[in-house]
């Protein structure tokens, strides 16, 4: 079986060091934090992350980056987008063969709106990967160690690739799909952590299923139309990593970015709500981004629009509410019609 490196030792990094070992591979996983590392292999937990979970005991922890991608075939990065870019530039200091890197990390950077792939292929010289991946779909991290059913697709530019983690991560509890389209892979899963944001603020307000499903169907549709408008094929927005994605997202306590949604809902503020989760939301810088990037392509996203003025400009969660719900009538599909037709006849 092969060595393969996890990097980041976070809830996901976690989880999925686990499913690697529980398929026999020889699993590395890197922590910048030492005492973590320690408690990995001494205890065979990660309790600030994985609270109750045992791990399987043939998962080594190591705190220096050198000794865990040293002979690996396979390199999965699991930070948060923030330290994507901090993290790629470190590897390549000490990567000294030819690896598949996979990345599992969703989000968007801000100001340069790069999908985290695109970060990679920045900060990695080509010269040290076969292909980059994305590994991404409806996924707590909870589950997944629990070893409940659980479905995710892979994708990257050479599908043979994509078919080689799919192999190295596939098994009975975790069934791994291919996707030819990275671009619209990396952008459901990014992009769904807003939506998943609204989804707890609306149900932080009282609202009731009815405006979560609103909430998940428009979503949906003004992610496609953004995904759609930056390369992705809008059908990818229909599979696990787009509609999955939102639906395990907006509808479980299990996601960060619902529950942080949920006490903003309640009327916590954001520095507090950030600060008491301990986990990444990856919603908020990506809210962030994708707002930025909707101006600039010229792409309408009432969600996301009404989603930022309550993070970064205090807008009221009610007053939003009432403007979506009192905006100018529309067709429901007009727009993805004119998208298909579009590439229909590119
Ligand atoms: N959790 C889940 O269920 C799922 C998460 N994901 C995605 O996985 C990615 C990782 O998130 P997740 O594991 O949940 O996050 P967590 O908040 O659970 O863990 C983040 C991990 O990254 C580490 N980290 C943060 N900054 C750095 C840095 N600069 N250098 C090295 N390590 C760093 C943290 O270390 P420290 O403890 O020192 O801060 C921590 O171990 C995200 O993009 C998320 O969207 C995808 C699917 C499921
Ligand atoms: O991506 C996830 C499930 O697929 C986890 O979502 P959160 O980051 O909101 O916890």
């Amino acid at each position: 079986m092969e060595k393969v490196a996890v990097l980041g030792a976070g809830s996901w990094g976690t989880a999925l060091a686990l499913v690697l070992a529980d398929n026999g591979h020889n699993v590395h996983l890197w922590t910048h934090r030492e005492n973590l590392a320690e408690e990995i292999n001494r205890a065979h937990t990660n309790e600030k992350y994985l609270k109750d979970v045992k791990l399987p005991t043939s998962i080594q922890a190591n705190h220096d980056l050198k000794t865990v991608v040293e002979d690996a075939g396979h390199v999965v990065l699991v930070v948060p987008t923030k330290a994507m870019r901090e993290v790629c530039a470190q590897l390549k200091q000490v990567l000294n063969q030819k690896v598949i890197i996979t990345h599992a990390s969703k989000g968007i950077e801000p100001g340069t709106y790069k999908r985290v792939s695109e970060v990679m292929r920045e900060e990695i010289p080509s010269n040290l990967y076969e292909d980059i991946v994305v590994l991404s779909g409806p996924s707590h991290a909870e589950e997944v160690s629990l070893r409940q059913p659980t479905t995710v697709t892979v994708s990257s530019e050479k599908l043979e690739v994509a078919e080689e983690v799919q192999d190295l991560f596939i098994n009975r509890q975790f069934r791994v799909y291919t996707s030819p389209d990275l671009v619209g892979v990396e952008l459901g899963g990014a992009l769904k952590n807003i939506i998943a944001l609204g989804a707890g603020i609306s149900d932080g307000l009282g609202y009731g299923d009815n405006a979560k499903a609103a909430l998940i169907t428009r979503g949906l549709a003004e992610i496609a139309r953004l995904g759609t408008s930056m390369g992705a094929n809008p059908l990818t927005f229909s599979g696990l990593t787009g509609i999955g994605d939102l639906i395990v997202t907006c509808t479980s306590s299990h996601s960060r970015n619902w529950r942080a949604g949920n006490k903003l809902g309640k009327g916590h503020p954001l520095e507090d709500v950030l600060e008491q989760m301990g986990m990444v939301v990856e919603g908020v810088r990506t809210t962030k981004a994708a707002f930025q990037l909707a101006q600039d392509q010229g792409v309408e996203m009432p969600i996301t629009s009404g989603i930022y003025r309550i993070l970064f400009e205090a807008a009221e969660p009610r007053d939003v509410v009432d403007e979506l719900m009192t905006r100018i009538r529309r067709h429901e599909m007009e727009d993805l019609t004119n998208i298909l037709d579009e590439k229909m006849n590119d």
